[in-house]
């Protein structure tokens, strides 16, 4: 990936609202966010952070009760997403930008056959007849790793395993080589080794179709093992952004630190795990200013803390929200610190 290049998506000044009793809460707000070619970006944060809200923004697939502002740019052109028609959609989505979903069960249509779904975007956006879609699809699901391709093709959803399925999602979301991939959450149903499987996969399709991915997960694990690079969510805004390795080996804010500390690591056998004090605040008590991570690090003062915290170019490409990380500690170091 080359900095200087163009990004392949670039969002701006992003905000998305769902309309809850007649009035309308930001989920995701102030979203700025490049998406590269070849590379694989992951989205992380605990659930309801607004994850998911922001990949729906991007695919043009909100809710029905949601409103979104700003703007995003695919692919070079000058034309914002945000304002373009559902029909201009339908051109981009599912040839240009493919969308992996965590539930193939649910995603999947339980009543037509495999082959016949995942030729769907062949026919709406290529010019293919019957026969060379069929071709395609074969060979697709025969690349996606699927033994028996032609008889997989032949099965309804229900029939295949969970692996098997997810595997099926993904020849649906490539098939017509799109450019930028969403996946969200591809791997939570699946247990670990075939989580690893799918992991590799992932990789390799990008490898080779060039393809920018953005990786939704929760699991910093999952980040661990793919991710070029990382945006941490929390509260519905990106709080740190940075490379894979500055985010693992040189995390800032407070609450990138608190999700590193509260998956247990190898050499801390037998420490009690971090647990992070509070929840997620609802959309309706979002605090409108200030820092949102403030309430759940309370023996940090106010007074550290941005009024209206911006993210901070620490450089390389690494982002923080708010200057609060220069005066963050966990408690237990100032403990072993006064002792
Ligand atoms: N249609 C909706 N109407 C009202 N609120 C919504 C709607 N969809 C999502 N929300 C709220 O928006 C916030 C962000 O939700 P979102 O699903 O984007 O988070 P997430 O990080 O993807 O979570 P998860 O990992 O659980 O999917 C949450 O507070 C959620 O309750």
């Amino acid at each position: 990936m080359s900095e200087s290049q163009e990004p392949l998506l670039k969002i701006r000044n992003m905000n998305t609202a769902y309309k809850i009793n007649g009035h309308y809460y930001n989920a995701v707000s102030d979203i700025n966010l490049d998406v590269h070619s070849d590379e694989i970006l992951a989205l992380v944060g605990e659930s309801g952070c607004g994850k998911s809200t922001l990949a729906k923004t991007v695919m043009g697939l909100e809710d029905e009760d949601a409103k979104a502002s700003g703007q995003i740019y695919f692919n070079g052109s000058k034309k914002n997403l945000l304002k373009i028609s559902e029909n201009e959609y339908n051109q981009i989505r599912g040839g240009q930008i493919g969308m992996i979903f965590q539930d193939s069960l649910s995603a999947l249509n339980p009543l037509k056959k495999v082959g016949k779904q995942v030729g769907e975007s062949l026919y709406y956006h290529t010019k293919l007849d019957h026969d060379a879609r069929y071709k395609r699809v074969v060979k697709i699901l025969g690349e996606v790793g699927l033994p028996n391709p032609e008889l997989v093709a032949n099965e309804f959803p229900y029939q295949l395993s969970g692996g098997m399925r997810q595997r099926v999602m993904i020849a649906l979301a490539i098939i017509c080589h799109p450019k930028l991939i969403i996946a969200d959450e591809p791997t939570t149903a699946l247990d670990v080794t075939i989580q690893a499987q799918i992991l590799d996969l992932l990789r390799k399709i990008q490898k080779i179709s060039h393809a920018g991915i953005i990786l939704i997960t929760h699991d910093l694990g999952v980040v661990a093992q793919i991710a070029d690079r990382v945006a941490v969510m929390y509260a519905g805004q990106i709080v740190e952004l940075g490379s894979a390795k500055q985010i693992f080996l040189d995390p800032k804010h407070p609450y990138t630190r608190s999700l590193l500390r509260s998956v247990p690591q190898r050499d801390e056998v037998g420490k009690n795990l971090y647990v992070i004090h509070g929840t997620v605040p609802p959309l309706t008590a979002m605090p409108t200013h200030g820092d949102r991570f403030a309430a759940r690090i309370p023996w940090i003062p106010a007074s550290a803390h941005e009024a209206n915290p911006k993210m901070h170019d620490l450089g390389d490409g690494h982002w923080v929200r708010c200057t609060c990380y220069k005066h963050f500690y966990f408690p237990h170091e100032k403990e072993e610190k006064d002792a």
